[in-house]
């Protein structure tokens, strides 16, 4: 397994800074989702630092539902990231969090009444709209009130990236926004820019995840600028805020191929300003909206294993104490992870093993024919790069808790989100004696 970020080895153990994967079993128990907080921060400010302009102001908003809890959201402000939320529960997360409110996105395509409520009670920064209901909705929510609310409006430009199929984004049929293509788009434009209580700022888009293609990127945001142009000239408005949205791929295993962020950042924005000229858009505001790209590598679960079976059909499988319900990733998109035994991290690998969840499915595997050194009982099992989709799309299938979380930064643990206990796990449940 390649370690990542401020991983290293001691004594054959495995240590994410200056804490041990053994002390953090002992006192945490297992799995643990593990937040290396000092790699984490470190990448929030490369992104700051490269992806800024001397003629447009830059935002970096964290996508979090990559992966959210109050915790993080207090990192992220400290941070001076933005942050872009997607429901009710996450904006009430970061509320929580006394995140500042002139700083959050909210995005989705079918925001609730009671979701929109929420935000515009709040006053919140912006509110991403999808399509013509929400606007509607929206102004029907507005008019009782004084409130004038920033909007962006989300177009799909019809970028087909490469990526799985579940988490393209704009492909002509996708769900979400409205397209650039359909000559509706100026109409709807000119609804929102005529609602008094509304302030249209520009546009987003998001293209998709884990897109390794730097041209992908490119070829938006010349598609967008182009675009823009064109309301700009119809509507006789000025755009002022564009959105590129998120979803620079990242490191799993040695298939990825993730690009330098550092000069990819500065590239982007680069070609960005050049376009501004090009266009002649005079952009007031560039936003990125990463969420992998930023957490995915400084997080990673550790297990306990708790059996080693070999099959007659010549499968040998490690047993884990977590599984889909924590990482349902390589069961939706067959995701791949790496692994290393924490407790015998020099060890050679010699033995090729499938590690597999408690889940009762044949498809709870984490990691198929994953190269380990020979596996026991009570060994502890890091898998790298979970920091993104992960807690955030963790269930409670088989009624199995979800696990604990803590953040490290260097030689400190902060416990950011305890371990589920079976009284969680029966905690809506009506009829309680
Ligand atoms: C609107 C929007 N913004 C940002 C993101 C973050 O994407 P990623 O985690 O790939 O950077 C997503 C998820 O794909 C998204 O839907
Ligand atoms: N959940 C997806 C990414 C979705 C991105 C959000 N639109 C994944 O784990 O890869």
């Amino acid at each position: 397994m390649k370690l990542l970020g401020n991983m290293n080895i001691k004594d054959n153990e495995l240590y994410i800074g200056e804490i041990s994967c053994k002390y953090l079993a002992e006192k945490y128990d297992t799995p643990l989702f593990i937040i290396d907080e000092d790699d984490f921060r470190k990448k929030a400010n490369k992104y700051l630092n490269n992806f800024s302009s001397k003629n447009i102001e830059t935002r970096v908003i964290y996508a979090s539902k990559a992966m959210l809890n109050i915790y993080m959201a207090k990192v992220i402000k400290e941070e001076n990231l933005f942050i872009d939320v997607v429901s009710g529960g996450e904006l009430y997360t970061v509320l929580k969090a006394n995140f500042p409110k002139d700083k959050i996105y909210f995005h989705g395509n079918n925001k609730l009444k009671k979701e929109l409520k929420l935000a515009i009670e709040n006053n919140i920064g912006t509110i991403v709209i999808d399509n013509k209901d929400e606007i509607r909705r929206l102004k029907e929510l507005l008019e009782d009130t004084e409130k004038k609310q920033k909007v962006l409006l989300r177009v799909n430009p019809g970028i087909d990236a490469h990526t799985h199929e579940y988490i393209k984004t704009t492909k002509l049929d996708s769900k979400f926004g409205e397209s650039i293509f359909d000559e509706n788009i100026y109409s709807i434009v000119k609804e929102i820019v005529d609602c008094e209580n509304l302030i249209f700022e520009g546009f987003h888009c998001h293209i998709g995840s884990q897109i390794f293609e730097k041209e992908s990127f490119f070829k938006e945001a010349e598609t967008m600028m182009e675009f823009t142009k064109k309301i700009n000239e119809k509507l006789n408005i000025k755009v002022k805020e564009l959105n590129l949205g998120g979803g620079f791929g990242v490191y799993y295993t040695e298939e990825d191929k993730p690009f330098k962020l550092e000069k990819f950042l500065k590239e982007f924005i680069s070609k960005i300003e050049k376009l501004d000229k090009k266009f002649d858009l005079n952009l007031k505001r560039v936003d990125i909206e990463p969420g992998r790209s930023l957490i995915s590598n400084s997080g990673s679960t550790l297990y306990r294993i708790g059996g080693i079976k070999e099959t007659y059909g010549g499968k040998d499988y490690i047993f884990v104490d977590g599984g889909m319900t924590d990482n349902p990733r390589p069961a939706l998109y067959q995701a791949k992870y790496e692994a290393i035994i924490a407790n015998k991290a020099n060890n050679k690998n010699t033995n090729n093993y499938t590690i597999a969840g408690k889940c009762c499915e044949s498809g709870d595997i984490l990691i198929e024919n994953c190269p380990l050194p020979k596996a026991e009982e009570n060994d502890l099992l890091l898998i790298s790069s979970t920091g993104a989709y992960t807690y955030s799309m963790s269930s409670n299938y088989n009624r199995i808790e979800k696990p604990a979380m803590v953040f490290i930064n260097k030689d400190k643990v902060k416990l950011a989100v305890r371990r589920q206990t079976y009284e969680d796990i029966i905690r809506e449940d009506v009829d309680v004696e």
